[in-house]
């Protein structure tokens, strides 16, 4: 899946060994889990999805065998392990780690205590946070070990069940969220980054097969609508994806051509440059799955789709189905941004804004403009804009909702600086 530039990974952009024979070697990791990794360690979400049919090597991939270790795992290690350490010892991190499953359309704690473990969880939406499971369990963790230890416990309680393709097929779909906080102090300004990491192994897809019992034909018809669901928002993103880039690019020879004409062509999609055309509605709420992923699939999140599908030639349809999933995602372009505290990125704005008019008006003191009534209006302008700034920034320091000791720190070294 795209992530502002292109950088679509699936299995068809792998290196030509890789396409039908991908192993659990390190290479999987090299392709797939540095990317992770240095995105939440610059602060982004990012999400790991697999996808394809039953049997294809979903939880192959992102769980592993004891033998042949998974993405997760191997994850986790990256976060803890000190050679692939992002921090540069001025750094510290926080990580929390929940673990939910999906099954019949209703949402299960994977680590929660025996009696509670069947209880169906409520997913609810936070205007600013996004979709989110009400009191799912949240452990912080210290280490690898611990982390894999959750990671087994949850696998543990996945529901899975015999298909005819499959003995042990995972008839939910798990989603492992790793929340890596990180602090860091930048130019001696503190700041704080928040980046969720969500691992997600989908419940395979299969035809319905009437000699099923009931359960089996109604947790088949459940992981169908889902994966249907998650077709149609993955189609319905890369259409507004690309309505979007041909519009810009409408807009950019536009303003080439004829600058008076921007402003007609500037309007939103629906109407103006998009030829009449409007953007598509994304049916999120159809299906737990992709109203969970809402922010992954398409909005605030790095995201790679993985690619399963079956050598067998008996397989064909369900793999043509599956390349086809995942070149509708390669279009889609998602919009990552950092996750910082809004109060500390505004007060560093506002004093790289001090800095530079700062900066402006020593040079403009320097090479004083002949015309003295010019020079001084101008002067008078910049001094006016660095004292507004100085001025917002102490007030921004009183809301912040930041820890008081940094916010302090903040303020001593604006007073320091001016
Ligand atoms: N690349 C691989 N190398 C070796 N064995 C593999 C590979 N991929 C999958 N397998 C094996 O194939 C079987 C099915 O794989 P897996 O359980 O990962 O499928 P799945 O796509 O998750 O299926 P489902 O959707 O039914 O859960 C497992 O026994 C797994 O060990």
């Amino acid at each position: 899946m795209a992530v502002n530039k292109p950088q679509a990974i699936n299995n068809a952009q792998a290196t030509p060994h890789n396409i039908f024979s991908a192993s659990q070697s390190p290479q999987v990791f090299q392709d797939l889990g540095v990317s992770v990794l240095a995105g939440a360690s610059e602060g982004y979400n990012v999400c790991l999805f697999a996808y394809g049919q039953t049997g294809s090597g979903k939880t192959y991939t992102m769980m592993g065998t004891p033998e042949s270790i998974g993405l997760t795992p191997r994850i986790c290690q990256g976060l803890f392990c000190p050679e692939d350490s992002f921090s540069d010892g001025q750094n510290s991190s926080r990580v929390e780690i929940s673990f939910l499953e999906i099954y019949n359309e209703r949402v299960r704690d994977l680590l929660r205590g025996e009696q509670k473990k069947r209880t169906s969880l409520r997913v609810r939406e936070h205007p600013e946070k996004g979709p989110y499971v009400e009191d799912l369990s949240q452990h912080m963790v210290t280490d690898c070990k611990q982390a894999i230890d959750l990671l087994e416990e949850g696998i543990a309680n996945r529901m899975t069940a015999a298909t005819h393709n499959h003995d042990t097929s995972s008839r939910s779909h798990a989603i492992f969220t790793i929340q890596y906080t990180q602090a860091t102090l930048e130019n001696n300004l503190p700041s704080e980054t928040v980046s969720k990491i969500n691992l997600v192994d989908l419940a395979g897809s299969e035809r319905a097969d009437p000699q099923y019992c009931r359960d089996r034909l109604t947790e088949g018809s459940n992981i169908n609508k889902s994966l249907v669901t998650l077709g149609i928002v993955i189609s319905a993103l890369a259409q507004n994806s690309q309505m979007s880039s041909s519009c810009q690019s409408i807009n950019s020879v536009a303003s080439e051509g004829d600058s008076s004409t921007l402003g007609s062509h500037s309007s939103s999609l629906s109407g103006g440059a998009g030829g009449g055309r409007r953007l598509c509605f994304i049916p999120y709420r159809d299906s737990v799955l992709t109203w969970l992923l809402k922010d992954s699939l398409g909005g605030n999140s790095k995201t790679i789709m993985i690619a399963t599908v079956s050598p067998s030639a008996n397989s064909y349809n369900e793999t043509l189905s599956t390349l086809r999933y995942a070149a509708h995602a390669r279009n889609i372009v998602n919009k990552p941004r950092v996750n910082e505290d809004a109060n500390v990125r505004l007060i560093r704005e506002l004093r790289e804004e001090i800095d530079r008019l700062k900066s402006m008006l020593l040079s403009f003191e320097l090479q004083r403009n002949p015309s003295p009534s010019l020079s001084d209006e101008r002067d008078g302008n910049l001094s006016e804009m660095v004292l507004q700034n100085e001025l917002k920034v102490p007030e921004k320091e009183t809301r912040s909702q930041a820890s008081t000791s940094f916010s302090n720190r903040i303020f001593m070294l604006l007073l320091e600086s001016l």
